[in-house]
């Protein structure tokens, strides 16, 4: 087939395929229907100066004492993936975008006493009811960690809040005890336990952004305990004047169900994650994740570390641009590495070799790209459907899945356009529709009803791809 006729022919397929999403009906956020999702999450405007501010929302949940892990939040009825659960501004704010960890907490610490010092009496008992590390601070022999006035104060909040139903807030105010005097270590145990640091990503492009990140305190998401496999999914839109979390269900979840959060990289082996849990935050991790891969721990380490090395590899080999040949055989050995995951897998009963697998999705993206720039586009398309599949495992309905989404559906359109028209299978555009259809869902899941402006985002890219790639064809 001559190159024109061929490009008309792809650009048949991009067309027919976007005209059919683009006419699937379009998905409803309920609980505050006009909200423009979209414009909440436009950086471009957010960095001309936005100033506007949320009201808070609470959803489906309600807070409770857990044993062994202090206040939790629990649903209060069944909820749907994606659902909204919390849309909260935060209290404070460190003051440098993009500050490494350790100095946006202590701009977060210099921040919240500056605020408590003008703040009214209920938000500085909320203040000194969030947990307290005892490692670092003394709020609990001010008698302000006491489970029972914790618990009162949080219930209250969220029946102020107006969602939770609870009739708690019906009674009278608990009794204070006097504030804290050691107010520099109190604020730095409290800061040091429920500081967030928000993470920036474009939801447009996808990408990362560490210079925007800031460091933050919200009342009521402080209340989220950690899981390596969390069941919320977290969202940031930066402001002039300050930044407001949104929390949404990652998956299905029946009533009474903890919500829970990660608070470490989710993609680190299972001994990164324990101790940074244990180093920060005080407590050995014992989610469901960790207790399947504890038992073989010391081997996730030497795999980690076989994977690392071959990945380096592969990135010197594209920094100088390697022949497809020479990226092959790296393909090979990574391979390799990650057949020594599958085989330990086998020690593990059915159900939960895909979460040992898991902690090694980075590898698995290492394999797809290197395969993708080696020519074995089969190979790619299926490492970076793994890669969603163990990310929706660990990580559901987050950046991370949504990022391997992508990544699919620009690996297919480079399939597609790396084959003879002869050699491409007849549901090739099924499939890219079915990869597009399920970037958009979970598009949605994680930022609400922002899915069409991530579709039409797709097809600027792929056609642009597209485009490049006819131009290179052609010289
Ligand atoms: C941000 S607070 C979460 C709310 C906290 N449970 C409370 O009572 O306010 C973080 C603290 O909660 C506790 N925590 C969170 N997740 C936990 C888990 N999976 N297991 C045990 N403790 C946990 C730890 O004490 C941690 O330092």
């Amino acid at each position: 087939m001559k190159p024109r006729a061929r490009s008309a022919l792809q650009d048949e397929r991009v067309g027919a395929l976007f005209s059919a999403i683009a006419s699937a009906p379009q998905k409803r956020e309920q609980p505050l229907p006009d909200m423009d999702w979209a414009g909440f999450y436009d950086r471009k405007s957010g960095s001309s100066g936005r100033s506007r501010r949320s009201s808070t929302f609470v959803g489906p949940m309600e807070a409770r004492q857990l044993p062994g892990r202090g206040i939790g939040l629990v649903t209060s009825r069944e909820v749907r993936a994606g659902e909204l659960l919390l849309l909260e501004d935060a209290w404070a704010t460190s003051a440098t975008k993009g500050a490494a960890s350790i100095v946006a907490i202590a701009e977060l610490a210099e921040a919240c006493v500056k605020k408590l010092g003008s703040a009214g009496e209920a938000e500085r008992a909320l203040f000194w009811c969030l947990h307290g590390t005892n490692q670092v601070g003394a709020v609990g022999e001010e008698g302000w960690q006491s489970p029972n006035l914790r618990l009162k104060i949080f219930e209250q909040y969220l029946h102020r809040l107006g969602q939770s139903g609870n009739e708690a807030g019906r009674e009278d105010g608990p009794s204070l005890p006097a504030w804290p005097r050691q107010l520099q270590s109190a604020v730095s145990a409290i800061v040091a336990s429920n500081s967030r640091r928000s993470e920036a990503w474009n939801s447009l492009t996808l990408l990362l952004d560490e210079t925007q990140a800031l460091g933050g305190l919200w009342f009521v998401a402080s209340l989220f305990n950690h899981s390596c496999c969390a069941n919320v999914t977290l969202s940031y839109s930066l402001w002039e004047d300050g930044i407001t979390l949104v929390a949404r269900a990652a998956v299905d979840l029946a009533q009474g169900e903890e919500l829970v959060d990660t608070y470490v990289y989710p993609l680190e082996t299972v001994d990164e994650r324990r101790n940074r849990l244990h180093r920060t935050y005080g407590f050995l991790c014992m989610c469901k994740r960790c207790s399947v891969e504890a038992p073989l721990a010391a081997e996730a380490g030497k795999v980690a570390d076989l994977l690392e090395a071959e990945l380096q590899t592969f990135s010197s080999l594209r920094g100088r641009r390697a022949k497809p040949s020479e990226v092959g055989e790296v393909v090979r050995k990574i391979r390799q590495v990650l057949d020594r995951v599958f085989a330990t897998a086998k020690q593990l009963p059915p159900s939960s070799q895909p979460l040992w697998r898991a902690q090694f999705v980075w590898g698995l993206h290492g394999l797809a790209m290197a395969a993708q720039d080696a020519g074995f586009f089969q190979e790619a398309v299926d490492a970076f459907q793994t890669c969603i599949e163990l990310a929706a495992l660990i990580a559901p309905s987050s950046e991370y899945e949504l990022k391997y989404h992508m990544m699919l559906v620009q690996c297919m359109a480079r399939r597609t356009l790396s084959s003879p028209p002869s050699a491409l299978r007849n549901d090739t555009p099924t499939s890219m529709k079915e990869a597009l259809r399920r970037a958009e869902e979970a598009h949605n899941r994680h930022y609400g009803g922002g899915g069409r402006h991530f579709l039409s985002r797709m097809q600027r890219r792929l056609e642009d791809f597209y485009a490049a790639l006819r131009h290179c064809g052609k010289r």
